[in-house]
């Protein structure tokens, strides 16, 4: 199969330091987070990137419980392709017990491509409640956007080829952290 590493697991590491870093630094300090991962591998690189800010944090003399500030957002029933798409069954909801109002939610997802999934994820939200703010991080940043979204925080940009996929694997799931591209269908 024609399929190059691009990213590895220090690469990914890494930019999910510096993601954690940015997110701090944006929001001056973690206090009214909400990490949201967007399933399935967002939920995971949401749980690292709360693992991270709670490490920072300590290093400063704060505590943070990352379990107290993650959770999952399944999009699937707010997707606009939902019947172009094979059927996928939803996946878990888990909203941190403090809610979402007047918090600053960050979406977290391996790939911003179209952006009709962080569409869709923006209404799942607005379903469970009002955040004061809502702010995208994403492991790898593809192009070829089909809405005006965009996301704050940037693992990597990644120009690419319509006809190639962007395949995130994280050791959770896949075995291994690695980012590779193939072509589709390869
Ligand atoms: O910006 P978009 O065009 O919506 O593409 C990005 C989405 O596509 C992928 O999910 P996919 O639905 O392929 O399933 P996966 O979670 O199994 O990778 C990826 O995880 C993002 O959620
Ligand atoms: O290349 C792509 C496109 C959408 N979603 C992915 O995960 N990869």
């Amino acid at each position: 199969m024609n399929q190059r590493t691009v990213l590895q697991q220090d690469d990914i590491d890494r930019a999910l330091v510096r993601i954690a870093h940015q997110i701090l630094e944006h929001n001056r300090g973690a206090d009214e987070l909400v990490l949201l991962g967007i399933p399935s591998r967002g939920v995971q690189l949401a749980k690292r990137l709360g693992v991270n800010l709670a490490r920072i944090e300590a290093a400063e003399g704060r505590m943070l419980d990352p379990d107290a500030i993650t959770g999952a957002l399944d999009i699937t029933m707010y997707r606009d392709d939902l019947r172009r798409r094979t059927p996928r069954a939803p996946q878990p909801t888990r909203i941190p017990s403090g809610g979402l109002d007047g918090r600053t939610v960050v979406l977290v997802d391996d790939v911003l491509y179209s952006g009709r999934t962080v569409r869709a994820a923006l209404d799942a939200i607005s379903a469970i409640g009002r955040p004061r703010a809502v702010q995208l991080a994403v492991l790898v940043d593809r192009g070829h956007r089909e809405l005006p979204i965009r996301a704050d925080f940037v693992g990597k940009n990644l120009p690419s080829a319509r006809s190639e996929r962007i395949g995130v694997e994280l050791r959770e799931l896949d075995g291994e952290d690695r980012v590779v591209i193939s072509e589709e269908g390869a």
